[in-house]
């Protein structure tokens, strides 16, 4: 399902020589010895996750996907970029299923968020809520606004049948409303962060509105997390892809995220959250950037070819289209494309990867690790999934840093609330 070729990655180090220390991190993850140790609730998820709400996300989103032509996921970082990767990289960019589905609560641009409103006031529409803290103001600020909005068109009850709020089992002031308003409820575990919770109701209920089997994602998280459950570095390509960035982090600060498919482009945020979030602490950490080629080589070609040799390449390499085109022949060629005709567009697509990868590893000097995984569905995107959350867990371990909190992310809240005046935040 998932290869990992480092033979465009030019190691300085051997990677045997990590072979020890990777079997001991192994160890503490499933052991759960290492820090951050209460946040490994991912490492089983896709054999012990709760059936029943997996049952209950499925009804729901039958139900409600009959009701509603347009769905706002309303939630920032690791509660919405999953989803979004997920349907866009299954469904792509023009998907065909009956729920449009749009993102709010990702933002403060007013902008951005009263033109959705006028895009959806006259629409048939329902929003999930997705916060674990339930306090996060980006997703707050846009609940408030598009439930009443809600409340307004529809009034109360429709309202509450529409809306349905993920957030932690307990507590918070999404839970306490929630409650209150009887809205459907699902749960983002105790022991699983932000950024590792796709799989969990944060991920699976949006995408399942999507109309995409959540039960062939779980099946394909599932297989990776039998594969990956193996200590031995020659084998294993999720730990070898963590080590590998290692080797390459301690001569370039950055690792560009390729893709070559436009609807990969939120895969590339996801991951970018997960390693970002997981890895930059302590002033250590690679930072995570990303780039859609053949697109972005006629904007960014020009620096990574030639530029400053600041960055190492991921590049995540799709085998197998989902759709594809034949170039036609044309009598008079005109343009000299003839060379082309009869060619499928994803072999053009394919050299242009292959010839890219030589000119920036063998010309540029830019190594490359190369993912290649056989296909983009259900099943593979879960696998994919599992597949980062080890290599990230494995590899900022191996940085011997806690890849499961986020200090650094409070200092803004803390001035923003100072300066917005929050109670409690004056001084
Ligand atoms: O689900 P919540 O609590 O609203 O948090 C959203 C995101 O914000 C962060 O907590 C950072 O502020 C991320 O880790 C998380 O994915």
């Amino acid at each position: 399902m998932i290869k990992v070729d480092l033979s465009h990655a030019k190691l300085a180090e051997d990677l045997n020589d990590y072979k020890d220390k990777v079997a001991e991190i192994h160890d503490m993850i499933h052991n759960k010895t290492g820090a951050g140790n209460d946040f490994l609730g991912w490492v089983e998820l896709p054999t012990n996750y709760d059936k029943d709400e997996a049952a209950r996300i499925k009804a729901k989103a039958a139900e409600l996907s009959k009701e509603i032509d347009v769905l706002l996921v309303c939630g920032i970082g690791g509660s919405y970029l999953g989803a979004r990767a997920a349907i866009e990289a299954i469904n792509g960019l023009y998907p065909t299923n009956k729920v449009e589905i749009l993102y709010i609560g990702n933002t403060f641009s007013s902008t951005y968020l009263a033109q959705i409103k006028e895009y959806v006031k006259d629409k048939e529409f329902g929003i999930n809520v997705i916060s674990k803290s339930g306090t996060t103001t980006e997703t707050s600020v846009a609940f408030r606004i598009f439930k009443e909005l809600l409340e307004e068109t529809k009034g109360k009850e429709v309202a509450a049948r529409r809306i349905v709020a993920t957030t932690d089992a307990h507590k918070g002031a999404l839970k306490t409303l929630a409650d209150q308003e009887g809205y459907e409820e699902f749960v983002v575990p105790d022991d699983i962060g932000g950024r590792y919770s796709v799989l969990t109701a944060v991920g699976l209920f949006p995408i399942a509105m999507a109309g995409i089997d959540i039960d062939a994602m779980m099946e394909g998280a599932k297989a990776a997390q039998d594969h990956y459950n193996n200590p031995d570095l020659a084998t294993n390509d999720a730990y070898k892809y963590g080590v590998a960035r290692q080797i390459l982090g301690k001569k370039y600060p950055a690792e560009m995220f390729v893709t070559y498919e436009l609807q990969l482009s939120n895969v590339a945020e996801w991951w970018k959250q997960l390693f970002g979030e997981s890895e930059g602490k302590e002033g250590k950490g690679i930072l995570p950037h990303s780039a859609v080629f053949s697109t972005d080589l006629h904007s960014l070609g020009q620096f990574i070819q030639e530029g400053s040799k600041v960055l190492f390449e991921t590049v995540l390499k799709v085998t197998k289209p989902q759709l594809d085109l034949t170039v036609p022949s044309d009598p008079d060629n005109l343009d000299n494309l003839n060379y082309l005709a009869g060619k499928t567009v994803d072999y053009v697509n394919k050299r242009a990867c292959e010839g890219t990868i030589d000119a920036h590893v063998n010309v540029g000097g830019v190594p490359n690790i190369v993912i290649e995984l056989d296909e983009m569905n259900a099943y593979s995107f879960g696998y994919m999934v599992y597949f980062f959350e080890k290599a990230c867990a494995l590899s900022v371990y191996l940085l011997g840093v806690n890849p499961f909190n986020q200090p650094g992310v409070e200092v803004y809240k803390k001035n923003m609330f100072k300066l917005l005046g929050k109670p409690g935040y004056e001084k």
